[in-house]
């Protein structure tokens, strides 16, 4: 029996949420070592965990990896969250990718100065709601099955899940126009080791708070 995944990050979401997510979704158990303070980062630099001296950084199978990509990467093709053929993987990658770039949307939020915020939230709602949204709208149409990509569940679905609730956190009716997405968010929360991750107390990050923000920026900085 493999020893669990051991993911070295802060406690909170940033760069290590969505491997969080695909490793729950696997309904792979892991563990986690929280950074608190900046020596803690220094101590996995100098001990050369850290290829290129950042995080996160997750130790499975025999690996130290590092690069987020990189590691959902791993991942999703370990735990079969890629799709059946090259094709298949092909159209995952474009789904998440442009999860990825609104995801860094959402999560650069908190980080904002008070005179960027209300812009930024504006730039938030422009991109989801008349860019990453219709296409996804269209795309759920186009395809008229429960899964975005084939007829299994993958990386994307679990991906797109992820950062249509934080988009919701960040404006609680930013979906309204989008019915497709509504049902397909209703959809796969249902999946088993997905529902389990939604539940409190599982391994999933709540947002970054304000006030919480300082501390997190000391130890990388
Ligand atoms: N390309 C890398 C980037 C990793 C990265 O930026 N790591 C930061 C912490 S996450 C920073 C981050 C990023 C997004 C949101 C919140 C937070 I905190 C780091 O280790 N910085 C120390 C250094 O560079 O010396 C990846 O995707 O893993």
């Amino acid at each position: 029996m493999s020893e669990k995944p051991k993911l070295h990050y802060f406690n909170g979401r940033g760069r290590m949420e969505t491997i969080r997510w695909l490793l729950a979704a696997a309904g792979v158990e892991f563990e986690e070592c929280f950074l608190e303070t900046k020596d803690d980062l220094t101590k996995l630099q100098k001990d050369g965990s850290l290829l290129f001296q950042q995080v996160p950084m997750v130790e499975i199978d025999g690996m130290k990896m590092v690069q987020s990509r990189a590691i959902g990467n791993y991942i999703a093709t370990k735990y079969n969250l890629y799709g059946k053929d090259l094709k298949e993987r092909a159209l995952i990658d474009m789904y998440v990718e442009a999860v990825i770039d609104l995801n860094e949307l959402l999560m650069m939020h908190t980080f904002q100065p008070a005179d960027k915020k209300e812009q930024h939230f504006a730039t938030i709602v422009d991109k989801a709601t008349n860019r990453y949204f219709p296409a996804y709208e269209k795309v759920l149409k186009d395809h008229g099955q429960d899964f975005l990509v084939g007829n299994q569940f993958s990386r994307a679905d679990v991906q797109l899940l992820e950062t249509l609730l934080m988009a919701e956190e960040c404006k609680p009716d930013i979906l309204a126009k989008f019915p497709l997405l509504q049902s397909f968010k209703a959809r796969i929360s249902n999946i088993p080791t997905i529902k389990k991750f939604l539940q409190p107390g599982s391994q999933r990050k709540p947002p970054l708070q304000e006030k919480d923000v300082p501390k997190v920026m000391k130890i990388f900085h």
